[in-house]
């Protein structure tokens, strides 16, 4: 069993604090998701992991080892990465190849390497292409068959899978967790988009300005995000959000924001107690979790929150609906409509929505973290 462990790991550039007292483990053969906006520090850190660039501050592990300054040459790590390492000036196979110059290999065993990584990557009808005549698809999978061919210890992907289609997005995803199941070694792979993360699976840490905001897996990131940033971040294009007014009463507390009122029991006094003085919180709703008059037929709605809501706008966006309403005192909702079955509400209609106070974040408007009672 390996570990990496990244403890306390400061990087400045001049005045940008890229890296911020971060700690992130793996252990045994894990595939971690580093999922993080632009300028969160991603590749920053795969630069310190692979020892192409040193820490201000802070060590990095692996196992007991103290690999903080050890040279790159020396650290089996494996970097891929659109900035590093390839030659656009060589063909498919040349780029391949040069992978495994260290290994002393005969030209019969070279080529068996490079055959087999060209096989699994679906490359060998390009392999005499020169890699500048490449699409970026493309050199995105020679970039995932160099490492194919590399027997290293840990595999470090930095956003492979950027400005492809779908479909190639889809494919290099495929060869990245190939990569990781044939080597059976640890790899970290780092985006900046919810979906590639989610269609990994897995644990994924999410970084933000140089410190790892929440580890955990999709599950539990989309139920229990730690703060709004992550909320945000993780419900994107949109999460609404309302600003909520906290009130005691005997049974507990009700927050109310405009026609949206949710009651909550005893269980909340220990978390709403020393903000109650604010009086205020805020309400984050997923469009996904709205539910619409015909989907309430079929659910037991009897601790939902149901409202009247008012038809403002649909438009189509990606692909599927967005429909904006509003609950009543200026307070609206954003909803999204997935299901292509059912007809769009027309602008100007009055529905009833339905939503489930689970479905429901609470944030603390000064903090911004979640809040919710330990034994929810
Ligand atoms: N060599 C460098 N010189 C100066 N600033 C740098 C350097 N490398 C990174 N930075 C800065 O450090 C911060 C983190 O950058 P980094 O490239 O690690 O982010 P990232 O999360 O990988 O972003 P992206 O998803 O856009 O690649 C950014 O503000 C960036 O401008």
């Amino acid at each position: 069993m390996n570990t990496l462990k990244v403890q306390e790991v400061v990087k400045r550039f001049g005045n940008t604090l890229a890296l911020d007292q971060l700690n992130l483990t793996l252990s045994d053969n894990e595939f971690l998701t580093l999922l993080g906006p632009s300028n969160s520090g991603k590749s920053t850190l795969l630069q310190m992991i692979a020892g192409l660039d040193q820490p201000d501050e802070g060590k990095i592990y692996w196992d007991a080892l103290d690999i903080t300054h050890r040279y790159a040459t020396l650290r089996n790590v494996v970097l891929v990465s659109q900035k590093y390492g390839m030659a656009s000036q060589l063909s498919v196979y040349d780029n391949i190849a040069q992978a495994l110059r260290f290994r002393h290999l005969t030209k019969k065993e070279l080529q068996l390497h490079v055959l087999a990584a060209l096989e699994l990557l679906e490359l060998e009808k390009l392999q005499q292409r020169i890699l500048r005549t490449l699409s970026g698809g493309e050199v995105q999978r020679v970039a995932i068959a160099r490492a194919m061919v590399r027997n290293a210890d840990l595999y470090l992907f930095d956003d492979p899978i950027t400005q492809v289609d779908p479909h190639t997005r889809y494919r290099i995803q495929q060869a990245m967790l190939l990569v990781h199941k044939l080597k059976t070694a640890m790899s970290i792979y780092a985006t900046h988009h919810p979906a590639d993360a989610f269609a990994i699976g897995g644990r994924i840490a999410i970084i933000n300005q140089g410190r790892i905001e929440q580890l955990g897996d999709t599950d539990t990131l989309l139920t229990r995000p730690v703060n709004l940033f992550v909320a945000q971040f993780l419900n994107q294009p949109f999460l609404n959000q309302l600003t909520g007014t906290i009130q005691a009463i005997e049974t507990g507390y009700t927050v109310q924001a405009g026609a949206l009122k949710m009651v909550l029991d005893a269980r909340w006094q220990a978390v709403l107690a020393p903000i109650q003085d604010q009086n205020q919180l805020i309400l984050g709703i997923r469009p996904g979790t709205i539910n619409f008059e015909w989907a309430l037929k079929s659910i037991n709605t009897s601790n939902y929150i149901l409202l009247t809501a008012c038809v403002l706008s649909v438009d189509l966006l990606m692909g599927y609906l967005t429909i904006q309403l509003n609950i009543g005192e200026e307070t609206t909702l954003r909803a999204e409509l997935k299901d292509s079955k059912q007809p769009a509400p027309t602008v100007g209609s009055y529905i009833t929505i339905g939503l489930d106070p689970a479905d429901i974040y609470l944030f603390n408007p000064q903090t911004k973290a979640l809040i919710y009672p330990s034994d929810l």
